[in-house]
């Protein structure tokens, strides 16, 4: 059997408690309490203490585009195989085909401006991302904590924010049914206003990451 490097609406819907966001313009979906409260207080802990400054790819000049700070997550601890191993078996996507899973925190004031997952396949730094693993297909992301204010992720072209709740699962296809990237999947992780928020992204390719 050759490894899943799809997921399916029809899959995850089978998933008790998965909910499809209502829109017709993209693929995506919500699970409240993916995670335990056990597993995002540990994840957050490992996040302050690895952390760095975050990057982007096809850099715009705006050194204020993204400002949080990104922790690379050590695929080979225990801890992380498990978490990566509970994203692919509800994503149905095989290991394999997954980046590692990165951290993500957001002190007050801090964001992340309005981009796509995707790389942009007339970008300039298209190739030197996307010649080995190809491009990303989907992207599950996890909340780990309940936000004080602000913080929200918003996807303007689809008109829906969502809210950050501890342990909420948030996932979608970064492409058309035609497999074309989609820019309606475009989206904004608002600024913080107060508290910290912190996130783990999960990231899938067309072919295996190396
Ligand atoms: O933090 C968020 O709400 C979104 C994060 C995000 O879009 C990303 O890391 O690509
Ligand atoms: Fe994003």
């Amino acid at each position: 059997m050759t490894p899943a490097n799809e997921a399916s609406a029809d899959r995850l819907l089978t998933l008790p408690g998965m909910m499809r966001v209502p829109t017709p313009r993209l693929e995506m979906f919500m699970l409240r309490g993916f995670l335990s409260d056990r597993e995002c207080a540990s994840l957050i802990a490992r996040i302050d203490r690895d952390r760095r400054p975050s990057t982007i790819a096809d850099a715009n000049g705006d050194h204020y585009f993204r400002t949080s700070e990104t922790c690379d997550l050590p695929m080979q601890e225990p801890e992380i195989v498990a978490l990566d191993e509970k994203i692919s078996a509800i994503s149905g996507i095989d290991r394999q085909f997954g980046e590692p899973i990165q951290g993500q925190r957001y002190e007050p004031g801090q964001e992340f401006k309005s981009h796509t997952d995707y790389f942009d396949p007339h970008g300039a730094d298209f190739q030197r991302y996307c010649h080995v693993a190809g491009q990303r297909t989907w992207t599950f992301m996890v909340y780990l904590n309940d936000v004080e204010a602000g913080g929200a992720t918003r996807f303007k072209v689809i008109d829906k924010i969502i809210q950050p709740e501890k342990g909420k699962l948030v996932c979608w296809n970064n492409r058309r049914p035609d497999g074309s990237v989609n820019p309606a999947t475009l989206h904004h992780a608002m600024k913080v206003r107060k508290g910290l928020k912190y996130v783990i992204t999960k990231w899938y390719r067309e072919r295996p990451w190396v």
